[in-house]
């Protein structure tokens, strides 16, 4: 057991206290005991005492009277009557001697001739009744009859009776009675302690001759008595007390004595030598048990703080070991006192080492975090130790090949008087993290010093950040654009499907590039090449957008007019014959594909020439418009109109349904066309002819299809103008209307 845990000394605390009480209770106990038996010894000594020396008392009583009864029944029997009134006044007399205070002759008839008490000669009295008497009449020898205690009839006290028969030749001839009163025989009772001691004398027959302490009163009862034996406890029926008991018998005279002593008073004085020897065992009970408990509670108290500390203590312990930072405690001085096995691993066996010295011999600069020697010297001595501050933003650096940086945050420890009492230092190793900031420092300069402009938006398509080319760029400064969409940017010229698509190959192919074209705050639109990379975070989820743009407005309008003048009459904005001839391509392919039909006219104006000649060529440029226009107001936007010669047009009408389709639209043109143009040099009227080929029938491509378009066309100048013709019915006129 040991004694340092607390729970181990309340217990042994316990079991001390348990022993000793244990050996108080036990002393108590056995002296109890001890003394409990001796005074049942001394009682049951005491009680046999009494029972013999007061049988050898009434036994020598007894004798004494036998004595006299002997010597007046030898007068009796000699016929001396004279002589043996002489003796009986002598004996009955208060100085004859003995016990004895009555003397009475008994004739054989039964009655007293001679009787005599207290020495005074009574009158002749008859007792022939007397049991004592016919005992002795019925006695044929000469033997002692000792009656019950009776009352005397002429005293009226109880008295106790000797008889002896007067034999003459063998014969009856009366009885010599001896008595005294059988309070005689209690001589010896003084020397009881009547509280708690009794005498008995019990005739042979059991009765009640006398006893010590009750003047009398239960005389002639009779008693059971058991056989004589040591001592024994009995319970006398007279009084019901229960008394320890010793019986001795008078054998020659058939009396028993019996001694007894009150239990209950054994009982008292065993309850008294009990307490007395009991107490100081309750004494020390009543101190230790309290004691006891107090010293329970202390220690269940002192043990749960003893497990508490000892588990804080293990589970700071675990910590320590266990945690990826290391730890340096150090003392007011700057020496470290504890290290933990992370710590351990960069400075070996530094207990007891000055922190300088050990930072020093360990090939570690006290830095910034850009590696700049830092402000103080000695932060830890001088802010942490000296003025109790905390130190943070501070490394450790060390080079070479085993380069490391570590933060490293102090921390002052205070005693319960607030004084600084060490400090504790917290190293991290954060190489990894810090080239990574190194790293992102020159990634934000390399994106800073870009040409190009840099969006970075966050999954949401909210924007995060940007570089200076984008401000320049787009006109708009960060604090205009950070944490909104790049919609703010948005010109309005591309439609949402071009957007959808967009984010669809974003989403697809984790890259977009493509033109967009956008708007500055002034309002002005630029076009931009977007080449967009989504980046996905450790998860494998999306978690930035990076757009870098580069304007292409120049270009993008420099090529439109290219485009423009390429495909598109300039006098009319009308598809020219480039753009016709592609669009009448696409036409075909598509509906080689689908197998739908659809139509192809060929259209002249008639009667155009004069114009020009009459009102000159910018007159006839306007009816050029002019009727460009017209034409254009009835068609549907995927209805292909061109200018292929000077007043020569082309029409792809793409889905028709049938004949009657086109000719409406032929006939439709042919009144527009024929109403009068206001020019600004006068109103001219012309009409328009035009020749229509259908696919397939009139052609499966686009050499077919114009040819056939042409022929119609001939026809319906052939046919008189101003009307329209189908290939298939070229050689039949069909007048306009
Ligand atoms: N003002 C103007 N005239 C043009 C242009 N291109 C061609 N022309 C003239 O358009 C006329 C076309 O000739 P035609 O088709 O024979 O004239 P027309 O009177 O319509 O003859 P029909 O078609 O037989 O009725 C020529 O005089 C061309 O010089 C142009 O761009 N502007």
């Amino acid at each position: 057991m040991q004694l340092e845990s607390p729970r181990n000394a309340w217990k042994l605390f316990l079991l001390l206290a348990a022993a000793v009480l244990a050996l108080a209770w036990s002393v108590a106990v056995i002296h109890v005991r001890n003394v409990n038996e001796n005074t049942l010894e001394a009682a049951q000594l005491r009680v046999q005492t009494l029972a013999r020396v007061h049988a050898e008392h009434a036994e020598l009583t007894l004798t004494v009277a036998d004595e006299a009864l002997r010597h007046l029944r030898d007068i009796a029997q000699q016929d001396k009557l004279a002589a043996f009134r002489d003796e009986a006044r002598r004996i009955s007399g208060a100085h004859g001697g003995g016990p004895i205070n009555r003397a009475t002759l008994i004739g054989p008839d039964g009655w007293a001739h001679v009787n005599f008490i207290d020495g005074q000669e009574r009158p002749p009295v008859f007792l022939g009744d007397r049991e004592h008497f016919l005992a002795a009449q019925r006695s044929s020898e000469d033997r002692i009859v000792v009656s019950e205690p009776i009352v005397g009839k002429t005293t009226g006290e109880w008295i106790l009776l000797f008889a002896r028969p007067i034999l003459q030749r063998g014969k009856f001839a009366g009885a010599v009675v001896v008595g005294f009163p059988v309070a005689r025989l209690g001589e010896f009772f003084d020397t009881l302690d009547h509280d708690r001691e009794l005498l008995t004398l019990l005739s042979p027959t059991g009765r009640v001759i006398l006893r010590s302490h009750d003047q009398g009163r239960h005389v002639g009862k009779p008693v059971t008595v058991p056989a004589p034996a040591e001592t024994f406890p009995l319970t006398s029926p007279l009084d019901g007390v229960t008394r320890l008991s010793a019986v001795r018998e008078l054998a020659s005279w058939g009396l028993r004595v019996v001694a007894g002593i009150d239990q209950r008073w054994l009982d008292r004085e065993n309850a008294e030598h009990a307490r007395v020897a009991y107490l100081p065992a309750i004494l020390l009970s009543l101190l230790l048990l309290p004691a006891s408990w107090l010293v329970y509670r202390a220690g269940r108290k002192l043990q749960a703080a003893h497990d508490a500390l000892q588990y804080e203590t293990t589970r700071s312990r675990t910590v320590f070991e266990t945690m990826s930072e290391g730890l340096l405690l150090l003392d007011p001085r700057g020496v470290v006192t504890f290290t933990n096995p992370r710590a351990a691993q960069w400075f070996p066996q530094a207990a007891g080492r000055r922190l300088a010295d050990l930072l020093r011999d360990a090939g570690f600069a006290l830095v910034t975090q850009d590696g700049a020697p830092f402000a103080s010297d000695d932060p830890i001595a001088h802010l942490c130790l000296d003025a109790g501050e905390n130190v943070d933003d501070a490394w450790l650096k060390r080079g070479g090949d085993d380069a490391l940086w570590l933060s490293l945050s102090a921390r002052a420890c205070r005693d319960a008087d607030g004084a600084v009492s060490g400090a504790t230092l917290t190293l991290v190793d954060r190489s990894d993290e810090h080239a990574r900031l190194t790293e992102s420092a020159l990634a934000a300069g390399i994106i800073d010093g870009m040409h190009d402009a840099v969006m970075i938006t966050d999954a949401k398509g909210q924007i995060l950040r940007t570089n200076p080319a984008f401000v320049w760029l787009t006109g708009y400064h960060d604090d205009e654009v950070i944490g909104k969409t790049p919609t703010v940017l948005s010109s309005g010229r591309h439609d949402d499907a071009y957007f959808r698509e967009m984010w669809e190959t974003l989403n697809r192919q984790g890259y977009w590039s493509g033109r967009v074209w956008n708007r500055r705050p002034s309002g002005e639109e630029y076009c931009v090449w977007h080449n967009i990379t989504s980046v996905r975070d450790v998860h494998g989820r999306i978690a930035r957008f990076i757009t870098v743009s580069r304007d292409i407005t120049e270009q993008e309008t420099r090529e439109g007019e290219l485009w423009q003048r390429a495909n598109f009459d300039p006098l009319t904005g009308l598809a020219n014959r480039t753009r016709f001839d592609d669009r009448l391509a696409q036409t075909v392919a598509g509906a080689q594909r689908d197998g739908h039909a659809f139509a192809v006219l060929y259209l002249d104006l008639d009667r155009f020439k004069p114009v020009n000649d009459t009102l000159g060529h910018a007159a006839g440029d306007a009816l050029l418009r002019q009727a460009s226009q017209r034409m254009r107001s009835i068609l549907r936007s995927e209805d292909t109109l061109a200018r292929i010669g000077g007043d020569e047009f082309a029409l792809i009408l793409p889905r028709i349904s049938g004949a009657g389709d086109t000719a409406r639209v032929a006939a439709k043109i042919i009144d527009l066309i024929d109403a009068p143009f206001d020019l600004a040099e006068g109103t001219v009227s012309i009409g328009i002819s035009i020749g229509i080929a259908v696919y397939p029938d009139d052609g499966r491509d686009a050499t077919a299809l114009g040819h056939s378009a042409d022929l119609a066309l001939y026809a319906a100048k052939a046919g008189g103008r101003n009307c329209w013709r189908f290939a298939e019915h070229a050689t039949q006129e069909q007048e306009s209307e």
